[in-house]
């Protein structure tokens, strides 16, 4: 059984909306809607390995970040434990370096089918409009 350590962030501007990316057809996930993000490397920490991800993945340095919500989740091929950081400051604009699809949607219109599984307690407080735990 593979266990993963996922770092993803949640880059929400002042008009309540989050960037989010579309999975490519060929990866785990294929197709949902993501937070940016990937897996902890052994050595950095959750907050670094963010900062890198977001860097590579959608070009930008994030300022201050909080954290939203820490759970794991059991695919039957693999544990996961998700670090979901929320990034309300950063450097740049986002997009999607990697040739995914990037787009700002509502927080209230996030559709949490959309995404996978495991994003579903964040998706819903998103929804409900709740801010970062700290
Ligand atoms: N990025 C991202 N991954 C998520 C989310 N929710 C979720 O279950 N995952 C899962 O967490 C894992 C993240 O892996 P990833 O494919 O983004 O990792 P990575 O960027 O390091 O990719 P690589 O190792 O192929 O370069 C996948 O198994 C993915 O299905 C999410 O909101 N964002
Ligand atoms: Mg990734």
């Amino acid at each position: 059984m593979k266990t993963l350590q996922i770092a993803v962030g949640i880059i929400r501007n002042p008009q309540d909306e989050i960037f989010v990316t579309r999975r490519a057809a060929d990866v785990h996930m294929a197709n949902r809607l993501e937070f940016p993000g990937g897996k902890i490397e052994p050595l950095e920490t959750p907050e670094q390995a963010l900062a890198r991800e977001l860097r590579e993945e959608v070009g930008i340095t994030p300022l201050e970040i909080s954290l939203f919500e820490k759970l794991e989740y059991q695919f039957p091929d693999r544990h996961l434990t998700l670090w979901f950081w929320l990034v309300e400051r950063w450097e740049g604009e986002p997009w999607g370096r990697e040739g995914q699809p990037g787009q700002w949607i509502a927080q209230r219109a996030l559709d949490a089918e959309a995404f996978p599984p495991a994003n579903k307690p964040v998706i819903n407080r998103l929804m409900a409009g709740q801010s970062a735990t700290g």
